[in-house]
């Protein structure tokens, strides 16, 4: 056995704040409305805590992402930890790196030696923020430095003396703004009647603090070891001990800035941070992506999106989330977990079937509504998507992974990814049947069904494409009325009047229609005839009468893409009697510029489904090819002769080329007989 079976012989338990009784909690009933200052210590604290630190190359090519992000406080470097960070200062100054309203900030030990180089570094900056720190709770006060309360406080002030002289000769010599932010490191650990002492003799020696020029008061929890209530106890408004009990005992609180240094051993640290801004913190530091000594500094990234999720600005840019996060893994030599927080890659994508649904019925919701914002010019496009907090658009990235597909998945999952990239809205009954086709493949395969993988299935379920995939192929047809009375005229329809044929289950009568095609069938193209009120019922007679099966027509549906008409037809054989959810039946899908063609095709796809392997009774009438001599005789070349003889069909696209081909062929002889 590792691990103890009773902990509590090993490990002491936080002590809970406790509040004077009738105390009410405040912090609770607060809500964060603007955004702190924020304080990257990517470079600092962040690169202290690296296998590999960076190189000042790399740490320039962050600092300036962290100044496109917005950043107005950054810390640096640890300047006396070596000639490599001390010349990083140097370099940014020397070399103008820093803009106008940006504050450079550097870390010290409170170590005379160590703040003399700190200090020097800076020399010529405009505006320095120096970070000096010492650890204060009992556990360091006693074991690392071996110290009374008193001797640190003597520690401390001195430091801070140092750092006053230093400083202000520094400012006369070049003209430095410098601000002190003294850190209590492992404020969280400390008695809070210590630290408020410790505080106020800080603020003493300093002794130049006004609300224009305020000293900063990092309030550290170098070590995260209790839950963020407890952290927001600390920093809430009671009178005994807290944060706030600090912001409310020190003196001149209007002088000081609160700034709040949470890491994050438990996993919290963002939810302390929150919990601690509530609770008077005026500041927040920490470092992209959460890094950070052990398990890091609180992640700035998810905080300001936090914010920004609940409609507060907070004053750093996202907007190219992946650029960041990749360069910030190519300097730091990390990964970012698939689930992280805004940035992981996986986090704006649904695998399972039931948030797909709500995310696709969110997203059709979401455009209608948008654009009636728009059309009224009233109201706001407010985000309110199920699963999705935030719009991942405002954050660079594209709506093209809100939805994957794996076994996991329902019928929106594969129906989105079809009007994403194919633009075809799926009927409801068809959404069903084609799901069960990508989940049985996604289970054989147990991966993901991806977009390319989807689509890919889909047109060939439904011989969707220029090449014919399937057994049976509608190469050409014309329909013609077929009442005696209307024999002689032709039957042209306009894309109105189809609709209308095509309405509904498409059976609709007006006058009969007579179909002559010709079919391809495993290769051979055999001529078909059929008969019927509609397109569909024309076709499907043709269909039956050359295949030897009968059939049934079941749902139908379509709608404009572009600018042609995507029909959708559901279809079983008559000797299958389908289940209510439309189990035992196909779908088939036709796509043409012309609405009764892509109805045509829409059944022709459902057959070859149907069919499937199954024998087919041999060709009644074969189509012949003919030689060119017959071509002319045959009038198939000489379109022109058919539009004569009163015959013009409604024909496929290809058959009226043709008849242009004719057209065209003819007036060339002319002009070479005449000429
Ligand atoms: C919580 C934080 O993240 S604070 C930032 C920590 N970051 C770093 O340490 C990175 C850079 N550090 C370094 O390069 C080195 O530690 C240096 C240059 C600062 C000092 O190096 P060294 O002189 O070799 O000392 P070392 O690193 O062993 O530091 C320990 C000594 O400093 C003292 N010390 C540690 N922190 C502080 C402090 N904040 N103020 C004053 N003294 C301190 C310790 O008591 C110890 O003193 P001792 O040797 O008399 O017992
Ligand atoms: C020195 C302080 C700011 C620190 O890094 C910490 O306590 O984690």
């Amino acid at each position: 056995m590792v691990m103890a079976t009773d902990p509590s012989t090993k490990y002491v338990p936080y002590r809970a704040v406790p509040f004077p009784a009738g105390y009410t909690r405040q912090w609770p009933n607060k809500r964060n409305t603007s955004a702190p200052r924020w304080l990257s210590t990517d470079l600092r604290d962040g690169n202290q805590a690296l296998v590999n630190p960076m190189s000042n190359t790399a740490k320039l090519e962050l600092f300036k992402v962290l100044l496109q992000i917005g950043f107005k406080e950054i810390e640096v470097a640890y300047p006396s930890a070596s000639e490599l960070e001390y010349q990083f200062v140097r370099s940014l100054i020397e070399n103008n790196e820093v803009p106008d309203g940006v504050a450079l900030q550097i870390i010290t030990p409170a170590r005379p030696d160590l703040i003399e180089k700190s200090i020097a570094s800076l020399a010529g900056a405009q505006h320095a923020i120096i970070h000096l720190y010492n650890a204060v709770s009992p556990v360091f006060r006693e074991v690392v430095f071996r110290n009374t309360k008193e001797q640190t406080i003597e520690l401390t002030l001195n430091a801070v003396r140092l750092v006053k002289e230093l400083t202000e000769a520094e400012t006369s010599r070049s003209g430095t703004k410098f601000t002190l932010n003294y850190c209590l490191e492992t404020f969280s650990q400390t008695e809070p009647e210590f630290a408020v002492e410790l505080g106020n003799r800080v603020l003493e020696a300093w002794g130049k603090a006004t609300p224009d020029d305020k000293v900063i008061f990092n309030l550290a929890a170098t070590v995260e070891c209790a839950p963020s209530n407890h952290y927001a106890d600390q920093a809430s408004s009671c009178n005994q001990y807290s944060v706030e009990y600090f912001g409310t005992h020190i003196n001149q609180r209007d002088s000081v800035v609160l700034s709040i240094h949470p890491h994050n051993d438990r996993g919290t640290a963002v939810a302390a941070t929150e919990l601690g801004l509530l609770a008077g913190g005026d500041r927040v530091e920490g470092c992209l992506l959460g890094n950070g000594e052990r398990t890091g500094n609180v992640d700035l990234i998810t905080l300001a999106l936090n914010l920004y999720s609940q409609g507060v600005s907070p004053h750093l840019d996202f907007s190219n989330l992946s650029e960041i996060v990749a360069l910030v893994c190519r300097v730091n030599e990390m990964a970012v977990p698939t689930r992280y927080p805004y940035a992981g890659s996986l986090v704006f994508s649904a695998f399972a079937g039931t948030h797909q649904d709500a995310i696709k019925k969110g997203l059709d919701s979401q455009e209608k509504r948008w654009l009636a914002v728009d059309r009224s010019g009233e109201g706001i496009k407010s985000w309110s998507m199920p699963y999705i907090p935030i719009d991942p658009k405002d954050l660079g990235y594209s709506y093209d992974n809100l939805i994957r597909v794996s076994s996991q998945s329902g019928k929106a999952g594969a129906a989105y990814v079809i009007k994403q990239s194919l633009k075809l809205e799926l009927p409801r009954r068809m959404q069903v049947s084609f799901y069960g086709i990508v989940q049985t493949m996604a289970e054989k395969t147990g991966n993901e069904m991806t977009v390319s993988l989807i689509v890919e299935t889909f047109k060939k379920t439904y011989i969707i494409g220029a090449k014919p995939l399937g057994r049976l192929h509608l190469e050409s047809y014309r329909l013609f009325p077929s009442t005696p009375d209307a024999q002689s005229s032709p039957m042209s329809y306009s894309d109105d009047m189809l609709t209308f044929v095509g309405s509904s289950n498409d059976l609709a009568t007006v006058t009969p229609l007579r179909l002559e095609g010709q079919l391809s069938v495993d290769g051979t193209v055999r001529l078909i005839q059929g008969s019927g009120a509609t397109p569909v019922l024309a076709i499907i007679d043709a269909l039956q009468s050359s295949l030897g099966i009968q059939l049934v027509a079941g749902e139908f549906a379509a709608h404009a893409v572009d600018t042609k008409t995507c029909s959708y037809v559901e279809m079983h054989l008559s000797t299958d009697s389908p289940s209510k959810s439309g189990v035992g039946s196909v779908w088939g899908v036709g796509i043409s510029s012309d609405v009764a063609t892509s109805k045509c095709r829409a059944v022709v796809s459902a057959v070859n489904t149907l069919i499937g392997s199954k024998e087919l009774p041999p060709a009644k009438r074969v189509y012949q090819r003919p030689s060119i001599l017959n071509r002319i005789e045959s009038g198939s070349w000489l379109g022109i002769v058919r539009l004569r003889a009163g015959h013009a069909p409604c024909d496929t696209q290809r058959n009226r080329a043709a008849n242009a081909g004719g057209v065209v062929m003819i007036l060339s002889w002319f002009y070479f007989l005449l000429f």
